[in-house]
C-alpha cells in the first residue's frame, strides 16, 4: 500500500506529541511524587531479583512494601539509596535521579539497612556525633527531629552500640538516619528480631516522623505492619502485586472466608484442602482459615467434617485481613504461568 509524504508527516507528528506528552507525564510524576520507580529489573547472575517494577510514593506518605524473604525488597532499597545500579529502569527521588545525581540525593535521604550497621565499639553518643559530622551538621541542629527517640536513649548515651539490646539499636539507627534531617526515609526491615513492645514503639515513632511530614518507604515481612500505612505494595518474586490502602487492598478478596477449629488441626487441614468446596486453607494463628467457592454455606462444612468424624468443631463466617489477601495474591500469582 503507497503512503503519501502527507500521512508521514502526519504519523511523525503523532510520535513526537506522544513524546512530548509522555516526557510531560514523566516530568510531572518527578515533581509530584517523593518517589518514582519505573521498570526497574536488576538479576544477580541467574536470579532475577527484581522485574519491571514501578510505583510511586507521594510526599509525606508512609508506603510499606511487604514481601516474604527474598522478594527483592533490600534490592530495591539499595537501588533507591543509590548502592546500587539498575540493569534496566529509572528512579527518582526528591526529583533526583539516583544514577546521574547520586552524590546530591545522598543528602536528601536518610537510610536504615536491615542489617546493624552503625559503630559497635562507639558508644551512642559518638555513633550520632559520627553521622552528623560526616553529613556536615550537628546533633542540636536538628535535634528537634530525634528528640522523642533520643529521649529513651538517653540514660545509655555512653554505652557501646554493641552492648544496647536490639531495640535501643533500632532507636539509634534511626537517630543516626534521621541526622541530617533528610526528607526521604529508607528503612529496610527496622522491626525484623525486635521484640513486640519495642515494635509498636517504633510503629509510632514513624507516625510522629510522618506527620513532620517525612517522606518513609518502610520494607517488612510482617503482615501486622502492613495496616499502619498509608499504602502498601505486596511484591514476591521480584514483582509488585498489588499496591493500594490497606482497606482497599482487603477489599479485593471476595471469597466468603471461615475461621475453623477441631481437635485434630493437622488432619482438619488435610481434610479441608480436599474439600470440593475449598478454594484455600492456611493456618492462622491457632485457627484455620478457610476460603471456599461462592455459594458454599457453614452447614455444608459441617457436615463435610462431621461425616470425616471430626470432633470439638467451631465454624464462624469472619471479615478477611490483609494477610489473607496477600495469601491469595501469592497463590495467583503462583499458579500462573510463567512466560519469559
Ligand atoms: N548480591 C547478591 N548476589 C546474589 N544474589 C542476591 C544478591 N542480593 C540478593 N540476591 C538474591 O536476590 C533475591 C532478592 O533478595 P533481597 O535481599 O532483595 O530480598 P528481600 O526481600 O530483601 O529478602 P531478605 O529479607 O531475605 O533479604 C534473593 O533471591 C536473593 O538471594
Amino acid at each position: 500500500m503507497a503512503v503519501s509524504s502527507k500521512q508521514i508527516g502526519v504519523s511523525n507528528q503523532l510520535a513526537l506529541f506522544y513524546c512530548l506528552l509522555r516526557t510531560a507525564h514523566c516530568k510531572l510524576l518527578t515533581i509530584m511524587s517523593a518517589i518514582v520507580i519505573e521498570n526497574i529489573a536488576k538479576a544477580f547472575g541467574p536470579t532475577q531479583a527484581l522485574q519491571d517494577v514501578s510505583f510511586t510514593v507521594n510526599p509525606g506518605e508512609l508506603f510499606g512494601l511487604i514481601g516474604p524473604d527474598g522478594a527483592g525488597k533490600t534490592t530495591l532499597f539499595k537501588i533507591l539509596v543509590t548502592l546500587l545500579l539498575a540493569d534496566k529502569g529509572q528512579a527518582t527521588v526528591s526529583g533526583l535521579n539516583v544514577v546521574g545525581d547520586y552524590k546530591q540525593l545522598r543528602h536528601h535521604i536518610g537510610y536504615m539497612p536491615g542489617r546493624f550497621s552503625l559503630y559497635q565499639d562507639l558508644s551512642v553518643q559518638e555513633n550520632l556525633n559520627f553521622f552528623a559530622t560526616v553529613f556536615g551538621t550537628t546533633i542540636e541542629a536538628n535535634y528537634f527531629l530525634i528528640k522523642d527517640i533520643y529521649e529513651q536513649l538517653a540514660p545509655f548515651k555512653d554505652r557501646r552500640a554493641g552492648q544496647l539490646s536490639g531495640g535501643m539499636k533500632q532507636k539509634l539507627a534511626l537517630c543516626c538516619a534521621l541526622i541530617h534531617k533528610p526528607e526521604v526515609l529508607f528503612l529496610d526491615e527496622p522491626t525484623t528480631g525486635v521484640d513486640a513492645v519495642s515494635r509498636k514503639e517504633f510503629w509510632e515513632m514513624l507516625r510522629r516522623l510522618k506527620e513532620q511530614g517525612l517522606t518513609i518507604l518502610v520494607s517488612t515481612p510482617y503482615m501486622d505492619e502492613a495496616d499502619l500505612c498509608d499504602r502498601v505494595g505486596f511484591i514476591q518474586n521480584g514483582q509488585i502485586l498489588a499496591i493500594d490502602t490497606p482497606e482497599e487492598i482487603t477489599k479485593r478478596f471476595t471469597k466468603p472466608l471461615y475461621g475453623v477449629r477441631a481437635a485434630e488441626t493437622y488432619r482438619l487441614i488435610q481434610d479441608l484442602r480436599q474439600a470440593p468446596f475449598t478454594d484455600s486453607c492456611y493456618a492462622f494463628g491457632e485457627s484455620l482459615h478457610l476460603a471456599t467457592h461462592n455459594g458454599t454455606d457453614k452447614r455444608q462444612i459441617e457436615q463435610y467434617l462431621l461425616d470425616k468424624q471430626h470432633q470439638e468443631l467451631e465454624i464462624e463466617r469472619i471479615a478477611p485481613g490483609i494477610e489473607d489477601t496477600f495469601m491469595a495474591l501469592m497463590n495467583q500469582q503462583t499458579n500462573e504461568p510463567v512466560n519469559h
